[in-house]
């Protein structure tokens, strides 16, 4: 039978915390044929529309975003942990499950009126995803679309940006933490 993206993913049972089913997408990144396979499916839904900028979330959105700006044919901009862009940013805290984190973007990466997909590997709470969408509106750019290659639903990430206004598209989604 013919695979999917969703079977090149291994799981990690208890990675990095007792208790979390860890999706590893590298086993897909590895596959020639999955690898194609999770750009096409993940740029599919924007054929024809019209995107200026490829937004990815480090450190795995940074794999993919790559990779899908490079078949749009569009720049790819870093969204990155704090401390590690060389020039003038501008940051977003967001909550993790113990405490903060905060994520950077130049603050010339983007023009105001361009149209931005945002990609990243994994959606779980959202707060990564979330803090990546203030950065690029704050910059007086629109994010389109959020792509993702897994939709962990349970964590509830896909309704946080839904009620934001926001479009989700996920390639394949696991029940459970
Ligand atoms: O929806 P959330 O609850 O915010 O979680 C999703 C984020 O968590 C993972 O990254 P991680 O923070 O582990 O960083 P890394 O990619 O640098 O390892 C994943 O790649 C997403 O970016
Ligand atoms: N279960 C999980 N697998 C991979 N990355 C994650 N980020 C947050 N939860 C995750």
């Amino acid at each position: 039978m013919t695979k999917t993206v969703k079977d090149y993913i291994r799981t990690i049972v208890d990675f990095p915390h007792e208790g979390i089913l860890f999706r590893d997408v590298t086993t897909l990144f590895a596959d020639a044929r999955g690898f194609r396979m999770a750009i096409d499916q993940l740029l599919h839904p924007y054929a024809g529309q019209r995107i200026d900028k490829v937004a990815g979330l480090e450190a795995r959105g940074f794999i993919l975003g790559g990779a899908v700006a490079h078949q749009m044919t569009t720049g790819f901009v870093p969204i990155r942990k704090k401390g590690k862009l060389p020039g003038a940013t501008i940051s977003q805290s967001y909550t993790l499950e113990y405490g903060e984190a905060v994520v950077e973007i130049h603050d010339d990466a983007l023009q105001p009126g361009e149209k931005v997909l945002l990609v990243d590997d994994l959606l779980a709470t959202g707060g990564t995803a979330e803090a990546g969408i203030r950065l690029i509106e704050r910059l007086g750019a629109q994010v389109i679309g959020c792509a993702f290659v897994v939709d962990l639903p349970d964590l509830g990430g896909r309704k946080k940006l839904e009620a934001m206004g926001m479009e989700v598209h996920a390639l394949c989604s696991f029940e459970g933490l």
